[in-house]
């Protein structure tokens, strides 16, 4: 049984569409990345599969749960974690007396060995808490009661670099213990560290669905190299390069044909081939520094999506996708708020 499964999940408040015809699943014990651009729907799929808010039209389970069956729902939440983007606690009283009330509504059988690794300060008032703390105490009050299935939106949001790092850590260890992660991000970078699958969220449509390895390989990294010789554009017009760059100004894609007639010692583009002919051609230089990073979002979504009409791009995906669906789920349509 899938963890999640959603079939046309859709939403639109009034006229604004929120997510659109939205249909994946999450298998049971896979860390499953939701990414997307500001507005893209990754909070309103969430909220939506919370049974915070209805579906306009479509489907979806939670853990087996139908989210338009409020008591079945309600069941189910017993095994989900759930942290929000941004957490609204009551802050006029202490962390503390938070993880005694949650611990006493959804039960606590961890919160010490969580408080060592995220340590919120439990005797202040949440009013006068950093975000990252707040956060930290989000995440106590979240895996405390051990659940099943963690969804989470941004989670890593207001937590500094370190404590990033140790939470992705802490997911990954989750996972070994069998738990299954749902969770929206923004951030390349960091679904890459964790997750097995992503699904791609632009302007409310899933727009990609696939392994991590795979999407990466197709993104390609960003290289930059400064070299103690002058280069053009046309030096590497080599296989799988792309955008050549020299001093900052781009030249277009370099071909046989193109060159920019920029004299410069810094060349950056975006590479997707292997790394053998890229490292051959730069031996043929003296080589000052060298960057390989990966693309930002941003970029890939222009590369790939820039100025595709999303609903193309969706049927290219469903198609590409064929029989990879479960087909599981209801054909509910217009249910009821979950009361959750
Ligand atoms: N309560 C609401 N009322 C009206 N429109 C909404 C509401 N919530 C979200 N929207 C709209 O739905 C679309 C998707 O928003 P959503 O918050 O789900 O995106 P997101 O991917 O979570 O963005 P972000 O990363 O900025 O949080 C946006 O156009 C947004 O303006």
């Amino acid at each position: 049984m899938a963890a999640i499964q959603t079939n046309g999940l859709t939403k639109y408040y009034g006229d604004v569409r929120g997510i659109e015809d939205l249909s994946f699943d999450v298998r049971e014990g896979e860390v499953f990345g939701f990414l997307g651009p500001n507005g893209a729907g990754k909070t309103t799929t969430i909220r939506t599969l919370m049974g915070f808010q209805s579906p306009t039209e479509g489907s979806a389970t939670v853990l087996g749960a139908d989210i338009a069956d409020a008591s079945a729902l309600r069941e189910a939440r017993s095994r989900i974690g759930f942290l929000p983007s941004e957490p609204g606690f009551n802050e006029n009283v202490t962390g503390r007396r938070l993880l005694e009330y949650h611990g006493s509504l959804r039960g606590d059988v961890r919160s010490d060995e969580l408080l060592e690794l995220f340590d919120p300060p439990l005797d202040r008032r949440v009013g006068d808490y950093s975000r990252g703390n707040k956060q930290m105490l989000a995440i106590v009050l979240a895996f405390m009661n051990d659940p099943d299935l963690m969804i989470m939106d941004e989670p890593t949001s207001g937590l500094d670099p370190l404590k990033q790092d140790q939470f992705l850590e802490f997911i990954r260890a989750e996972q070994e213990r069998g738990k299954t992660f749902f969770f929206s991000s923004h951030i390349l970078g960091e679904v890459r560290k964790v997750c097995d699958r992503i699904g791609i969220i632009r302007n409310g449509h899933l727009v990609e669905l696939e392994d991590i390895e795979s999407l990466l390989d197709r993104t390609g990294k960003v290289v930059r190299a400064n070299l103690g010789d002058s280069v053009t554009a046309n030096e590497f017009a080599i296989e799988g390069a792309h955008d050549v760059t020299v001093s900052g100004e781009s030249v277009g894609p370099a071909t046989a044909e193109t060159d920019g007639g920029e004299d410069s010692k810094t060349v950056s583009f975006t590479y997707t081939g292997t790394y053998e002919p890229l490292l051959r051609r730069l031996l043929n230089y003296d080589v000052l520094d060298l960057t390989i990073e990966e693309a930002p979002l941003e970029d890939v979504f222009m590369r790939f999506y820039g100025d595709h009409n999303p609903e193309e791009t969706v049927e290219r995906v469903e198609n590409e996708r064929g029989d990879d669906r479960d087909g599981g789920g209801t054909d509910d349509r217009n249910t009821e708020a979950a009361d959750v």
